[in-house]
């Protein structure tokens, strides 16, 4: 039987994105692969994707998706469990009625209920991590009690992490209460993998060596990423010049319009993800910030958000030296030769883009795994800095500013710059044939392979 891989991210754009793009890389070495798609987003946006194909089910908000939700957080993750486990078993028993099976399946650590359903079926289950190794070895040893937060001004430093301090650790470890679900899914998103089995990891060998090498002791992990398409990278994979499914309509020829005008490594590109909310006096803040620094700056400010803003005339001089969008190409933007500098809240997806195009950093984490992003982007990494809160956890302006500078002008900078030029080749690298990564997706493909011989 041909191996034929089902893909399962949680419906969210930081999840999608990596899944999708390990999808595409996966067929590209021969596998069929099918990414299941809730029906709202199947619905919603126009998927590009020929490598790929996709299936609906349920999460049970099929008019809004996550948007009919955004003041229940909760309920949706619980209609995900509750409903999406069962349409989601509906697909498969579509499928496995069909002349082409699927084999394997690979999920999200955040649906690890899929494993319980996919194995009812004789199919391998493999985990996929959307965030760092580093993260990924803090949830398992936190919860199975092989790591405890350090007091304040002490640090710990086992498992291959580097010496990490309280607040370098994700949010969710302080178990403040907040966000229950989603701290539970992060939380218990390593329960489900047994000793033996396959645990991918959306990351490379050279930048996280020592977290790779413990974690191999818990499972069969491998680095499979960076997950940034073929076309900013190897170049291997044809055909991909669309390359994601965006929730939101980028701007895309208002962003690269604007960028075109401008001088090479002058402008900051500032983007907080898909998820962020600040409080309006950290966008009103960062607005100043932005004014002071004196460099042009394209900000993506998603609709919801934008009401926070100050007025236009208050932080943008002149027509020119600032565009706000509520969507942009990311990537095509970071690859632009006019960005010197990307202001990230430290997603993993975004971070690990930064590094692989080679753009310098100043990190402004939020929430969840962001600060423990963040602390490598700066001490581990070399690739930019990291702002000083206050005591009311705000980034204040002239913080802001400086650490603009820092990352654009002062002495530092290039070192920060010939960091982020070693990160780029190396990510590069890991991709290209031969490269960790790509060896560890050969040996994957090896693996799906020969379980589908089993299952025939
Ligand atoms: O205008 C934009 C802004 C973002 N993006 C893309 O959207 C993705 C955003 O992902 P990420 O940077 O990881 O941020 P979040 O959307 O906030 O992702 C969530 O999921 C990630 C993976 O688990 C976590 O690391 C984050 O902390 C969590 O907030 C990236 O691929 C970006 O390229 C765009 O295409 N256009």
């Amino acid at each position: 039987m041909a191996p034929h891989v089902l893909i399962l991210p949680f419906p969210v754009q930081g999840h999608i994105n990596p899944l999708l793009q390990f999808a595409k890389r996966l067929s590209f070495k021969g596998p069929k692969t099918t990414l299941a798609i809730t029906t709202f987003i199947i619905n919603s946006i126009n998927i590009q994707t020929d490598q790929v194909s996709c299936a609906p089910f349920s999460d049970g908000y099929d008019d809004t998706g996550l948007n009919g939700a955004r003041d229940n957080i909760e309920a949706y993750f619980e209609s995900l469990r509750t409903i999406g486990s069962k349409t989601f078993e509906e697909l498969i028993v579509k499928q496995m009625s069909s002349s082409c099976p699927f084999t394997c399946m690979v999920y999200d650590t955040f649906v690890p209920w899929a494993v319980e359903i996919t194995e009812k079926y004789g199919l391998p289950c493999v985990a996929f991590s959307t965030q760092s190794c580093a993260v990924s070895s803090i949830y398992y040893h936190f919860n199975h009690g092989l790591l405890d937060l350090p007091d304040s001004g002490a640090t710990v430093s086992s498992h291959g992490l580097v010496p990490l301090e309280r607040f370098d650790f994700p949010s969710f470890t302080f178990r403040d209460g907040s966000y229950p679900a989603l701290a539970g899914l992060s939380l218990n998103q390593f329960n489900a993998p047994q000793k033996s089995d396959w645990v991918l990891f959306n990351s490379f060998d050279e930048l996280e060596n020592e977290v790779i090498k413990c974690l191999k002791e818990h499972w069969n992990a491998r680095t499979i990423g960076p997950t940034v398409p073929s076309k900013f990278m190897d170049k291997r994979i044809k055909g991909d010049e669309n390359y994601t499914m965006n929730l939101l309509k980028p701007e895309r020829d208002l962003c690269i319009n604007w960028l075109n005008k401008k001088p090479a490594n002058s402008t900051v590109y500032v983007s907080f993800g898909s998820f962020a909310n600040l409080q309006e006096e950290q966008t009103q803040e960062l607005a100043l910030g932005l004014k002071q620094s004196n460099k042009y700056f394209l900000w993506v400010v998603r609709a919801s958000e934008q009401d926070k803003l100050p007025r236009r005339e208050e932080f943008i001089e002149g027509e020119d030296k600032g565009l706000i969008v509520a969507w942009s190409p990311q990537l095509e933007i970071l690859n632009h030769v006019a960005i010197g500098c990307f202001l990230t809240h430290c997603g993993w997806n975004s971070t690990l883009e930064g590094l692989s195009l080679g753009v310098p950093m100043v990190a402004v984490p939020q929430w969840t795994d962001q600060p423990t992003n963040a602390k490598y982007v700066e001490d581990v990494w070399g690739v930019g800095v990291k702002v000083k809160v206050d005591e009311k956890k705000v980034v204040r302006r002239d913080e802001i500013s400086r650490c603009i500078k820092e990352v654009m002008d002062a002495e530092r900078s290039e070192e920060i710059r010939r960091n982020a030029r070693k990160w780029k080749e190396a990510a590069k690298q890991a991709l290209c044939e031969g490269g960790t990564s790509d060896e560890n997706l050969n040996e994957f493909v090896e693996f799906l392979n020969a379980s589908s011989c089993d299952i025939n």
